[in-house]
């Protein structure tokens, strides 16, 4: 396993920032913590990278404790790289020397560090600018470097702590191309850590997302999507409804008087359940239920509408490639729903409730 945290904690005076954190991340994969500001992720990172120390729990990395108990390896000796936001680059120094300089001060001599360099830059496709300084490169090309020299330092672990959050939308998506494509090359098992929905879904091979010092749920960016494990990450991630019904034993629940056959995580036993409701769970244009939409916004291509259906507690999120108009009644079908696991309670002593996904802290 290329990192593995065992109940890693964390507490400044008296509030938990890391309260019990556990995963196994697997050699070579792309690990995205997700969450809002304050909930604890770049903590984690810290812990994981030794700039940090553990209140509790241990952190291995390759097979090798570096954290835990009596034990502390610091960060230069964990083989891992940090990519922040902040480029940190070395600004009296070109982009190659930038990228050399892990590789001398390692012991490599001059000569050949340099030649590692233009390698490494090669990975980026920043050959050309090897002679430039960092105040001569675009943002993204910035964090290209940042990515060499990490790369550079023989790195088997990169951490990135959100490292396009200072870029503007195109750069962002184009760096997230950047990111993804370099990972598919330099096979480096990568942590990253976001507060941005979008760039955690498309990036991740899985995703934890995180609140409240915790891991609530971890899964593929899909399985988060379709199958949330809690009513609250099922809010967090993507638009959702959530809504109250009975589970039939043939597996059908009852929606204002539709009945819809829905997906469970398991055999579950008839009775009151919850129901998300994506986008793709509802169809308009034909079916027995009558909608009203509201807050019609276009986004490229596609408009998106909450339908107010009567009898249902919460509207639905609708999506269609027609264009719809606020305060239009349009007929609507249900055409499937995922029924939430029942709720585990929460551990006793846990100040759950402090903050939501959707309401960051501070
Ligand atoms: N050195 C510190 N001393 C005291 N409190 C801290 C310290 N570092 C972090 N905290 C607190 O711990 C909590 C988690 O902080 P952390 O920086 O890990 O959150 P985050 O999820 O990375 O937030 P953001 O996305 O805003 O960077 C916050 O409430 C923060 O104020």
């Amino acid at each position: 396993m290329a990192v593995s945290l065992t109940d890693i904690r964390k507490t400044f005076g008296d509030r938990a920032a890391v309260d019990g954190v556990t995963a196994e991340i697997e050699d070579g994969e792309f690990f995205v913590v997700l969450g809002p500001s304050g909930c604890g992720k770049s903590t984690l990172l810290r812990m994981i990278s030794g700039l940090e120390t553990l209140d509790g729990g241990r952190v291995a990395l390759d097979g090798r404790p570096v954290a835990g108990p009596g034990t502390h390896v610091p960060p230069e000796a964990r083989n891992v790289g940090v990519v922040f936001q902040s480029y940190a680059l070395w600004p009296h120094m070109d982009v190659r020397d930038n990228v050399a300089f892990p590789i001398e001060s390692a012991g490599g001599g001059r000569r050949a560090a340099r030649a590692d360099a233009e390698r490494h830059l090669a990975t980026v496709a920043l050959e050309e600018f090897a002679a430039r300084r960092p105040a001569e490169l675009s943002g993204g090309q910035r964090q290209r470097v940042a990515l060499a020299r990490c790369l550079a330092g023989g790195a088997r672990t990169i951490l990135m702590d959100e490292p396009l959050a200072n870029l503007d939308p195109h750069l962002r998506a184009s760096m997230e191309e950047e990111i993804h494509a370099f990972h598919r090359r330099a096979g480096a098992t990568t942590l990253y850590i976001t507060h941005d929905q979008r760039e955690a879904m498309a990036l991740a091979s899985r995703v934890a997302v995180m609140a409240r010092g915790r891991f609530q749920q971890v899964a593929t960016p899909q399985a988060l999507h379709d199958r949330p494990g809690t009513e609250e990450v099922a809010r967090f991630i993507g638009r959702a409804a959530v809504l109250p019904a009975t589970l039939e034993a043939d597996g059908q629940a009852t929606l204002a008087g539709q009945r819809v056959a829905v997906a469970t995580a398991g055999p579950t036993a008839p009775g009151p359940v919850s129901v998300v409701i994506r986008p793709g769970d509802v169809r308009l244009g034909d079916g027995p239920l009558t909608a009203r939409l509201e807050r019609v916004f276009y986004r490229g291509g596609a408009w998106e509408a909450m339908a107010a259906v009567e009898g249902l507690p919460e509207a639905l999120p609708v999506t269609s490639a027609r264009p719809l108009r606020t305060g239009e009644t349009a007929p609507l079908t249900l055409t499937g729903g995922w029924v939430l696991p029942a709720p585990a309670s929460e551990t006793p002593g846990h100040d759950a409730g402090r903050q939501t996904l959707s309401e960051p802290v501070e």
